[in-house]
């Protein structure tokens, strides 16, 4: 693949105290890529996840996206870069319509300010129109079209899921970053959202994954980059990782394939 990297993560660390949660971690993504990360429980993976999302700050080394350094950035201003993150508990506002927490999440993507608002001026009227499009769009693509106006909190655990993902599509992401995005989900079910990770992916846009489910991500990712104790021990094509002697012996016993 010829295409430019996206995003660079250069020596990072990360330490909580004395523990070093992540240690020396280098890594790319490439535009269009789907690059899984994956390792033991406690391995490092959410933790540098929020590294790259800016909800924690490294201890040392840096993340670019696009080529630009994204140090001390707070997570809205990386959000708006086009990098747009899942969480393995999701953030949703259980008490609002479906509709409504889609329109929350693109509220980075209009233009109307304060006062454009307050006077309903083309402004406003042209960025209402935007949002009602880009829902009904994005509804239509994590297939929740049916459920629009459902309170999040009656929706199914899968429902939620399918959300969730809107929620990180409606901001225009160049990247995706998905934290367990099948946890704890029935087979069914993740085959469900295996397919929706693929149609979002073939529209071109780089899919950055954290998953245990190992059947899912041999079948999906281009690479995989393979943590443990906060360290990459491996990092290749899926088949590569697979036969590696060091990721066998970080998994032994460990497997928690569904
Ligand atoms: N805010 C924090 N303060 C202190 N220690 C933390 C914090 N966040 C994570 N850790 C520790 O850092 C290590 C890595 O945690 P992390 O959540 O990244 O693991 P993980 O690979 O995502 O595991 P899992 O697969 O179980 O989600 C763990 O030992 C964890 O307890």
């Amino acid at each position: 693949m010829a295409h430019k990297v996206l995003l660079e993560g250069a020596s990072l660390v990360k330490c909580f105290g004395g523990m070093q949660a992540v240690n020396d971690v280098s890594f790319q993504v490439r535009s269009g890529e789907m690059l899984a990360v994956i390792g033991p429980n406690g391995a490092g993976k959410s933790v540098l996840f929020s590294l790259i999302s800016g909800l924690l700050r490294p201890t040392a080394g840096t993340v670019f996206f696009q080529g630009e350094p994204l140090s001390g950035l707070p997570p809205h201003r990386i959000s708006r870069k086009g990098l747009a993150r899942t969480f393995q508990h999701t953030a949703l506002f259980e008490e609002l319509q479906v509709v409504h927490n889609l329109a929350l999440g693109y509220q980075k993507r209009t233009r109307s300010g304060y006062w454009d608002t307050l006077w309903r001026n083309a402004r406003w009227r042209d960025d209402q129109d935007r949002l009602q499009r880009k829902v009904l769009a994005v509804l239509e693509s994590i297939g929740l079209t049916a459920k629009a106006t459902h309170t999040v909190g009656t929706l199914s655990q899968v429902e939620q899921r399918r959300l969730a993902i809107g929620m990180a599509l409606i901001s225009e992401p160049a990247l995706m970053l998905l934290d367990e995005p099948t946890g704890g989900l029935i087979q069914e079910d993740t085959d469900a959202i295996t397919r929706l990770i693929r149609t979002i992916h073939a529209t071109g846009i780089a899919i950055c994954l954290i998953e245990h489910k190992m059947r899912m991500i041999m079948d999906l990712a281009d690479r995989i980059i393979v943590l443990n104790h906060g360290r990459k021990i491996a990092e290749g094509r899926p088949a590569q990782v697979a036969a590696d002697e060091s990721v066998i012996e970080a998994y032994l016993g460990k497997k928690r394939d569904a």
